[in-house]
């Protein structure tokens, strides 16, 4: 059967995008979802994300990782699937949908769209690094030398190294510009590589960064491999709340396969 797909990036994240109101989606087929994915034999992509009806809010987002596996929220892909619903008449400039770690509010203005995210209580500060989860589980480290890190290899490490072991973390390794701005480069669990950009990994390094005392702002940008993207929030007694994350989200092309 002839599958439409429409492929969206948001800072250099990808995603293959699928309207599923009509649910014909074989949610169960891993092989597939992972064949679309791939790079060289399918579209190409970091995740799979399908657009579904929800009974209270706008839509449902359901999100793949690149290997086909069902996982926990995408930041980029949140923002990606309201340019999505935008584009398909759903929605016109806000929206709330529900996504697997709760309900979202959004914005989109031309290309950029600000997505809602979770409030955040629990930031486990260890020595060499900072643990949290911000719909998806990060680990932030601070690195002298980002541009030169090997991160494919030290992610990878980290990943499945002890306490992740098998279910695994994101892995952010972070460099200060000045107390606003940070860059970022992320090892991404499911897509086992590096990718562009990775929106509840920024979101977790600009609230472990505060939380740490390397910034006192409470508006940070983040410079990932494929663009900008900022992160707003406010600090309440125990952790953050009114988190958002702001930045482009695009429409590459559309196809059949
Ligand atoms: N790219 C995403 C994160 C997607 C989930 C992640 N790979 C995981 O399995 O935890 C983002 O933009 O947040």
């Amino acid at each position: 059967m002839q599958l439409t797909f429409y492929k969206y990036q948001g800072t250099g994240n990808d995603f293959v995008m699928i309207d599923n109101r009509q649910q014909f989606f074989d949610k169960k087929d891993t092989k597939r979802i992972a064949f679309l994915c791939d790079r060289r034999f399918g579209i190409g992509a970091d995740g799979l994300i399908l657009l579904e009806n929800h009974a209270t809010t706008d839509f449902k987002m359901v999100y793949y990782n690149a290997d086909g596996n069902e996982s926990s929220m995408c930041g980029n892909g949140g923002r990606c699937i309201i340019a999505f619903a935008k584009y398909l008449g759903i929605i016109k400039d806000s929206a709330t949908f529900e996504a697997i770690d709760g309900f979202h509010e959004a914005t989109i203005d031309h290309a950029i769209v600000s997505l809602k995210m979770q409030d955040v209580s629990i930031i486990e500060n260890h020595n060499t690094h900072v643990f949290l989860d911000t719909g998806s589980p990060h680990h932030v480290q601070l690195e002298e030398e980002l541009e030169q890190l090997d991160i494919k290899t030290k992610g990878y490490q980290i990943r499945y190294g002890a306490p992740y072991n098998e279910v695994g973390s994101n892995v952010n390794f972070v460099s200060k510009n000045t107390t606003t701005n940070f860059s970022v480069r992320t090892y991404e669990r499911g897509v086992e590589d590096e990718t562009l950009s990775c929106g509840t990994g920024v979101t977790a390094v600009a609230l472990a960064m505060h939380f740490i005392g390397e910034t006192e702002k409470n508006v940070i940008t983040l410079q990932t491999q494929g663009g900008l993207l900022n992160v707003s929030f406010e600090t309440v007694d125990k952790g953050y709340k009114n988190i958002w994350l702001i930045g482009p989200a695009t429409l590459v092309f559309k196809g059949e396969i």
